[in-house]
């Protein structure tokens, strides 16, 4: 299938695939060789501390920053040279919408559908989003959640076929945060593919089929959610007090046989037992190096 912009659309490539990016302010070496083999349909997320590079990869994908090495290839084109049929397709959560306060809901929603060649129906996108109440508010009596609910309506109106959203729930409360969640199932549900940054492994682990852990311009690793906590961490953490009282510990790939060696020297219960595996993000932290802030 070929898109009228001469690009490659869906069946069978990747959705996203870069191979060495690089970019540098300045000193600041922001993205140092990155690559990313995003498939069609899936929820992809972007996870590393501040500073990282999440937001200058995204930037990157999306056509809104100059890269200074590697291949980039966003549903079969070069962001830096793509054009305007090529951005029909791509859906872009801006942080900072300036879409006009003085407008309602539908009417925005209603104004930014006409910029697309094939936009979804504008009542769908509002229920799609949760604001159906809100469809006659004007956008200024909105709260900092709804906004970004609307926010993402103006990212999906076009019909994307990849969204990329940039710290999507930065600022929500709890609850916002997981209704933000049911949407972006609902939106992989319909087959859109979702790529995502966050600094909350929480959401990573929720939404994302697969997530790149990045720390300082690097992929430090990828994977499934559940692989990446089998593969960076699968030593257990054996806790017990000495008989002086002194709290003790060891990191250990044979946590038994470790257990066999104090019930030996303790000659029955172990004082202060404790048996920890380590969570995903305890190994976050670990592949970060922010171990220590803990
Ligand atoms: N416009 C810019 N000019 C100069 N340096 C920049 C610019 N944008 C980002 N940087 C630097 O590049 C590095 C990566 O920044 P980037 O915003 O991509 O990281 P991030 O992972 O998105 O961080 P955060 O989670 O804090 O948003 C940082 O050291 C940052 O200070």
């Amino acid at each position: 299938m070929t898109a009228d912009d001469g690009t490659t659309a869906a069946t069978g490539e990747l959705a996203v695939d870069v191979r060495g990016l690089r970019k540098r302010y300045g000193d600041v070496t922001a993205v140092d060789g990155i690559d990313l083999a995003i498939r069609h349909g899936e929820v992809f997320g972007i996870l590393g501390p501040n500073g990282a590079g999440k937001s200058t990869t995204v930037e990157i994908l999306q056509g809104n920053r100059a890269r200074d090495g590697g291949e980039v290839a966003v549903l079969g084109a070069d962001p830096a040279s793509a054009g305007r049929a090529w951005r029909s397709r791509v859906g872009i959560v801006w942080q900072d919408e300036s879409a006009p306060a003085e407008l309602t809901v539908r009417e925005t929603v209603r104004q930014f559908a006409r910029y697309y060649p094939k936009p979804r129906d504008p009542e769908d996108v509002i229920a799609l989003v949760g604001l159906e109440e809100k469809a006659a508010s004007r956008i200024k009596g909105l709260s900092g959640g709804q906004r970004r609910r609307l926010d993402v309506a103006l990212g999906v109106i076009g019909d994307p076929e990849l969204l990329l959203l940039d710290e999507p729930t930065t600022g929500f409360d709890p609850a916002a945060r997981r209704q933000f969640w049911s949407l972006i199932r609902r939106l992989a549900d319909e087959g859109t593919t979702i790529v995502l940054t966050t600094h909350y492994l929480e959401e990573a682990e929720a939404l994302a089929h697969r997530l790149a852990v990045i720390a300082e311009g690097r992929v430090v690793a990828e994977g499934e959610p559940a692989a990446l906590r089998h593969r960076h961490g699968t030593e257990t953490t054996v806790e017990w007090t000495d008989r002086d009282g002194s709290p003790r510990s060891e990191r250990t790939q044979t946590p038994t046989r470790t257990i066999v060696g104090l019930t030996a020297r303790f000659d029955g219960e172990i004082p202060g037992l404790r048996i920890s595996r380590p969570t995903l993000e305890d190994v976050y932290l670990r592949l970060t190096g922010q171990e220590a802030a803990r």
